[in-house]
């Protein structure tokens, strides 16, 4: 395979944390860099008052109506291979509405990482100081639980609006979103003023992208931060496997992995299947797919090691280099 990988981050975060501002600032960074980005936007509402707050020349897409992670979860990928495809950016930025189930975005991200080679990258959480603080004292609720959910999975937690609390409130939170999440990276923004290199700099063991321009070029190795919190794995397979000794892989991952799926060959079936992994229990079913998809296999889950799945799929799949 030839065609490389585009890297994909959802930036996620409750209503009002300052998503747009950051992807403002994110998209003129891009540009800055000589990247050609694309957005997918998702609104719950039926129009899309944030994407008019976007640079009209770079290409998005717009899921309206619902949200990603529910009612339209399905739409999530056909939109990402779309925009991959048509436009070919550098790289995707997901905006989700701020009341997403975090997981559920990043396992319908994974699902449409099987269609075309798209891979996630990270997810940034925004989260508005004041109302975080608020949410704490009060310490319960769905919004306060929601806005801990979207904190555990990111891999960079942006506490924004900093300028509405005071210094110790500041330093109240940070500690407990390092609790939340000890293995995520903290900024502390207003206006969500950040080096974006710190959201590109995230650690990813595996690389496909040979893109010269590409946002990951130079970072093939940070193996410290490989195995601390929530995130994806998506490899691309290079060849036919025995169907055995899979199903024996699939079996044997570490605990931590507790989603997976993906399509592959065997070289001893005559079809192709897509397989689900769901704590422990594993499922094939035959597919004959209409247009061309690369075998690929997706891992969600904390604390595995990417780099040992890697080769494992690279061993089974016969490639030696
Ligand atoms: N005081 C203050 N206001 C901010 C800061 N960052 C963003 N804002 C303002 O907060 C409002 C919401 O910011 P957005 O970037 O639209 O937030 P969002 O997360 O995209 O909002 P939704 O799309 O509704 O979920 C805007 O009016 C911003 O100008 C900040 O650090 N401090």
């Amino acid at each position: 395979m030839t065609d490389r990988t585009i890297p994909v981050y959802v930036l996620t975060g409750f209503l009002g944390s300052g998503k747009t501002t950051l992807l403002r600032r994110l998209l003129d960074d891009a540009k800055s860099r000589g990247w050609k980005p694309a957005v997918l936007m998702n609104e719950v509402g039926e129009v899309n008052l944030d994407g008019i707050m976007v640079d009209a020349s770079v290409p998005m897409a717009e899921m309206l109506g619902g949200c990603i992670c529910c009612t339209i979860r399905g739409d999530l990928g056909v939109e990402l291979t779309n925009l991959a495809k048509e436009h070919k950016p550098d790289v995707i930025w997901i905006e989700s509405t701020g009341v997403a189930q975090p997981l559920e975005i990043l396992d319908a991200v994974t699902e449409a990482s099987m269609y075309g080679k798209l891979e996630l990258r990270g997810v940034v959480t925004l989260v508005d100081a004041r109302h975080l603080l608020d949410r704490l004292r009060i310490g319960s609720g769905k919004t306060f639980r929601l806005m801990q959910d979207q904190i555990r999975v990111a891999s960079l937690v942006v506490l924004n609006k900093t300028d509405l609390v005071g210094e110790p409130e500041k330093a109240e939170l940070q500690e407990r979103i390092a609790e939340w999440n000890p293995a995520g990276n903290i900024v502390s923004t207003v206006n969500a003023e950040l080096d974006p290199r710190i959201i590109y700099d995230e650690p990813a063991a595996n690389f496909e992208t040979g893109h010269p321009h590409g946002p990951h070029d130079h970072m093939e190795s940070h193996p410290h931060h490989d195995h601390d919190h929530v995130h994806v794995f998506t490899h691309y397979l290079h060849g036919a496997m025995d169907s055995h000794a899979f199903e024996r892989f699939l079996r044997e991952l570490p605990e931590g992995v507790y989603r997976a799926k993906g399509i592959v060959t065997f070289r001893d079936t005559a079809n192709r299947y897509l397989f689900q992994y769901a704590y422990r229990e594993t499922d094939f079913l035959p597919i004959r797919p209409q247009k061309t998809v690369h075998d690929v296999a997706v891992f969600i889950g904390e604390d595995f090691s990417k780099a040992d799945i890697g080769s494992k799929l690279e061993k089974l799949s016969g490639r030696t280099e």
